[in-house]
């Protein structure tokens, strides 16, 4: 069985092709924000242009429609489109632009929000072009027609009821075999629900989405928000109802914020962002080398305190005693039993496959450093091992440890794990140039030497500096504590066995 590793999400391409609101409530500009919103690259071809604002439209400019094929065929031409979201399409001639350019571009989504007219009551259709309209329908996959619009296309009066609206709904779908959104927003009540009609699998399924009507002015370009959402959803997904289902719990989040804009005095805009905003959007991440200073500054002082132990300068200078060390040595190789347990639950989190090999393999080097320091140090002149239980100082560093691995939280885990790669070459950065041939540690000092040991600390910073950036401020914060806490525990670890 192949097991998929997650790689970097696909944006899907959107084109809106739409007209335009100055004011930034609906059309194009409306939908590049809702396909931004949604996740997705959002690009634009204006049918009309529009002198519209909060309170109305005033009037309306179609370009040449040859200048609207131009423009159809300068992003089809370059780039792979992932899905349509058609809006206001203003004329006859429009309509068959755009239906020529869909026979030859033939894009996999088609959302198609056939606009007619605006909550001013303006209208952004010529009334001869309807039929036209209805020719559209075959080309699209899914048509987010409003209590009127669907009424239009159906031929028949406006609904009333939900149920009416459903059962106009189902007869459009059937007779023209496209997904239809039925859209509850020109009814009254509390009630405000939605549906996607999919006649496509040969029976009819209708699936409902429940709402409950916010009491606002802000709808200005909810028609062409949720189109966009859906589009955009559904050409990352392929699934109708999902997307059609998220689109609505964005839109109706949106909806909610569109007051805090204070956009016009008419029917303002709904606020795209509105969720992003709160949830973070709009605060950057600091670099992996950012996050690599914040955190070594963090330590600086536990770092100084850890050069002025008396144990270390004793190490460093050779005058410490021997019995002390092998204490310390046989503290050390108990560490890094657990310590090897931790990185291989690290390993077992990882989510790239590189990572997982790094960690594993530094489980692997941290046991085969506790074999040899028993080989080298911890071996009594009779050939008899040196033994010794857990101190408090080595079980509080390793419960904490175990905490972070207990959590399954691997951010959390790798940040806690991180100093005693880094601590510990930096102290035996400065120990290094002290050996010297009648070192009594001299062996002991010379390991900081190796080449292998600075890679894969330098790895275990990027790997980890890496994964903070991406963690979202309260993430990044108890990474930063977790770090910190272990870079204590490293300076309590040299100062516990005295000098
Ligand atoms: N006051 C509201 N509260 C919550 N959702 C609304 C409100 N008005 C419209 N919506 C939602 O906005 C979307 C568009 O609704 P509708 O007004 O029916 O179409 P249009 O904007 O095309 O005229 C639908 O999902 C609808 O449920
Ligand atoms: C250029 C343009 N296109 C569409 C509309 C109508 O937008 P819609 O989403 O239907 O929003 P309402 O304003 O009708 O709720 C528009 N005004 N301008």
């Amino acid at each position: 069985m192949g097991c998929g590793v997650t790689g970097p999400r696909r944006v899907p391409r959107v084109l809106s092709i739409a007209g335009t609101d100055p004011t930034g409530g609906a059309g194009i500009h409306a939908d590049l924000k809702s396909i931004a919103a949604n996740g997705g690259y959002g690009m634009a071809v204006v049918t009309a242009l529009v002198a519209q604002n909060t309170q109305g439209v005033r009037s309306v400019h179609v370009p040449p429609v040859a200048f609207l094929a131009e423009q159809l065929d300068a992003v089809s031409d370059d780039v792979d489109i992932d899905a349509v979201k058609i809006g206001m399409l203003a004329g006859v001639d429009v309509i068959r632009a755009v239906a020529d350019w869909l026979d030859r571009v033939r894009p996999p989504v088609v959302v198609l929000d056939p606009v007619m007219v605006a909550t001013s009551g303006d209208r952004l259709l010529d009334a001869d072009a309807v039929e036209a309209l209805r020719g559209l329908l075959s080309r699209a996959d899914l048509v987010t027609p409003n209590v009127p619009e669907l009424a239009i296309l159906a031929g028949e009066p406006a609904a009333g009821t939900w149920d009416d609206v459903l059962e106009q709904a189902i007869r459009v779908a059937a007779q023209h075999r496209v997904r239809v959104l039925a859209k509850g927003g020109h009814l009254t009540g509390q009630h405000l629900p939605d549906a996607l009609v999919d006649p496509t699998g040969g029976t009819v399924i209708v699936t409902e989405f429940s709402g409950t009507r916010i009491e606002t002015s802000n709808t200005h370009g909810t028609g062409c928000s949720l189109s966009s959402a859906i589009a955009t959803l559904v050409a990352g997904s392929g699934d109708w109802a999902n997307a059609a289902a998220e689109s609505k719990r964005w839109l109706t989040e949106s909806i909610r914020h569109g007051p805090e804009l204070h956009v016009g005095v008419g029917h303002g805009p709904i606020s795209h962002f509105a969720g992003l905003w709160n949830r973070g959007g709009i605060v950057t991440a600091p670099t992996a080398s950012e996050v690599e200073a914040d955190w070594w500054a963090e330590i600086a002082g536990i770092r100084a305190d850890i050069d002025d132990l008396p144990f270390v300068r004793g190490l460093g200078d050779g005058t410490l005693d021997r019995d002390v060390f092998l204490r310390y040595l046989a503290q050390d190789a108990l560490y890094l039993r657990d310590y090897a347990r931790m990185l291989a639950v690290a390993a077992s989190l990882a989510p790239t496959p590189d990572e997982q090999a790094f960690w594993a393999g530094s489980a692997q080097g941290a046991i085969a450093e506790e074999m040899s320091l028993h080989e080298s140090w911890l071996t009594n002149a009779d050939g008899s091992l040196r033994t010794a239980g857990l101190d408090s100082v080595t079980t509080a560093y390793l419960n904490h440890l175990l905490a972070a691995a207990a959590r399954s939280d691997y951010h959390l885990l790798i940040a806690a794990l991180l100093p005693c790669f880094w601590v510990y070459q930096d102290v035996g950065e400065r120990l290094r140039p002290l050996s010297h041939p009648e070192h009594p540690y001299r062996s002991w000092l010379d390991t900081y030497a190796d080449p292998v040991f600075a890679a894969s600390v330098r790895q275990a910073i990027d790997i980890v500096t890496k994964a903070a950036t991406g963690a979202g401020d309260a993430g990044r914060a108890a990474m930063r504590e977790a770090f910190r806490a272990s870079a204590e525990h490293e300076r309590r670890f040299f100062d516990a066995q005295g000098a």
